[in-house]
C-alpha cells in the first residue's frame, strides 16, 4: 500500500469526507454596466469520493465554480458548503490544480512536491516517504533534483498533481489540467491520472472542455449550460472500468452519451453565441446613440 493510501487507511473510522454542496448560488463579476453575472441559482451536491468531470460552453463558467469551491471567491447569494460547513477561504482539504503550471521555477522537483508539507511545518523524516511514494506513482523519482524548467509539459503537470496528491486533500479540483499538451502526451496523462485516482480515489472536479476525456474518465458528467451557469445536464458514467479511449470507441453506451452530451452542449454554445450577437448588436446601437 502507499504512504499516502496508508496515512488514509489509517483514518477509516471518519465518515466519508469531500462532499460538496452549492445552494442557489449567485455570482457576478464586476459593477455598474460592466457586472456580468456568471452563475444564477445554480445548485449542485458533489458525493464524496466520485470523480465529477465538469464540461460546458467555453466562458460558461466552469473556473468560476471551482473558485467557489475552493473558497478563493465567495458567492453573492446562496452557499457553498463542504462537508457541511460553509465554505469562508482555501483550505488545504480543498486543493486546486491550474490550467497553467504554477510550479516553483527555483525549486527542484522534490522541493516543488515538499513544499506545503515543508510550510506546515513537517520535517523531511515525515516528508521524505511521502515524497518518494507520490514521485514515483507519477514517474517522475528519477527527476527529483531537476527543476520545472528542465522538463517537459506533461512532466509538470505530473509533479503538479504529485504537489496536490501529497496533501491528501478531500476534495481536489482540477481546472483543465491537460489543456495546451499535444494529443500524445494529453492520452498518457490520461492514463496516469486514472491510476493514481484508483489507488487514492477521493472526490474529484475535473474540468476539460473535451467530451472524449470527460467520458473516459468520470464516474459522473455535470453539463454547465450558457452564462450564467447552471447544471443543465448530470449523467451517470456507468461503464465499467479499467476505460481505454479503444473500447470506449465501439461501447454503445459510451457512443450513446456521448452523442447526448455533444446535443446538449451545442445548443448551450449556440445560446453562447447568440448572446455574444445580442451584447454586441446592444453596445453598438448604444455607441451609435451617444455620437
Ligand atoms: N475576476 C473576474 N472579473 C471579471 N470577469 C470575470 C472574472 N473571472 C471570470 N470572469 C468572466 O466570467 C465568465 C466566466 O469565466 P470562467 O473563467 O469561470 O469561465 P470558464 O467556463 O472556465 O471559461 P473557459 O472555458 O474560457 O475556461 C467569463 O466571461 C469571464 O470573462
Amino acid at each position: 500500500m502507499s504512504a499516502v493510501a496508508e496515512r488514509r487507511a489509517s483514518d477509516q473510522t471518519a465518515a466519508p469526507r469531500g462532499r460538496i454542496d452549492l445552494h442557489r448560488v449567485a455570482k457576478t463579476y464586476g459593477q455598474g454596466r460592466l457586472a456580468k453575472t456568471v452563475m444564477e441559482d445554480c445548485s449542485l451536491t458533489i458525493e464524496p469520493g466520485r470523480l465529477n468531470v465538469v464540461i460546458g460552453p467555453s466562458g460558461c463558467g466552469k473556473s468560476t465554480l471551482l473558485r467557489l469551491i475552493a473558497g478563493f471567491d465567495q458567492p453573492d447569494a446562496g452557499a457553498v458548503t463542504a462537508d457541511g460547513s460553509p465554505v469562508r477561504g482555501p483550505a488545504s482539504d480543498r486543493l486546486m490544480v491550474f490550467q497553467e503550471s504554477a510550479l516553483f521555477d527555483w525549486m527542484t522537483v522534490y522541493e516543488n512536491v515538499a513544499f506545503a508539507l515543508r510550510a506546515a511545518g513537517r520535517g523531511s523524516r515525515d516528508i521524505a516517504p511521502l515524497a518518494k511514494d507520490v514521485l514515483e506513482r507519477v514517474g517522475l523519482a528519477a527527476f527529483k533534483e531537476k527543476y520545472p524548467g528542465q522538463l517537459s509539459g506533461g512532466m509538470q503537470r505530473r509533479v503538479e498533481l504529485a504537489r496536490a496528491l501529497i496533501n491528501d486533500p478531500a476534495v481536489m479540483l482540477l481546472d483543465e489540467p491537460f489543456r495546451g499538451l499535444d494529443a500524445m502526451t494529453r492520452g498518457l496523462m490520461q492514463e496516469y491520472f486514472l491510476r493514481l485516482y484508483a489507488d487514492n480515489p477521493r472526490t474529484v472536479v475535473f474540468v476539460t472542455t473535451e467530451i472524449d476525456e470527460a467520458i473516459l474518465i468520470a464516474d459522473r458528467l455535470i453539463i454547465l449550460s450558457n452564462v450564467p451557469a447552471r447544471v443543465r445536464w448530470l449523467v451517470e458514467i456507468d461503464l465499467p472500468r479499467p476505460r481505454t479511449v479503444a473500447t470506449l470507441y465501439e461501447d454503445d453506451r459510451a457512443n450513446d452519451i456521448k452523442r447526448e452530451a455533444i446535443e446538449v452542449l451545442h445548443e448551450e454554445a449556440m445560446k453562447s453565441f447568440r448572446g455574444a450577437f445580442r451584447e454586441r448588436a446592444s453596445k453598438e446601437a448604444v455607441t451609435a446613440g451617444s455620437k
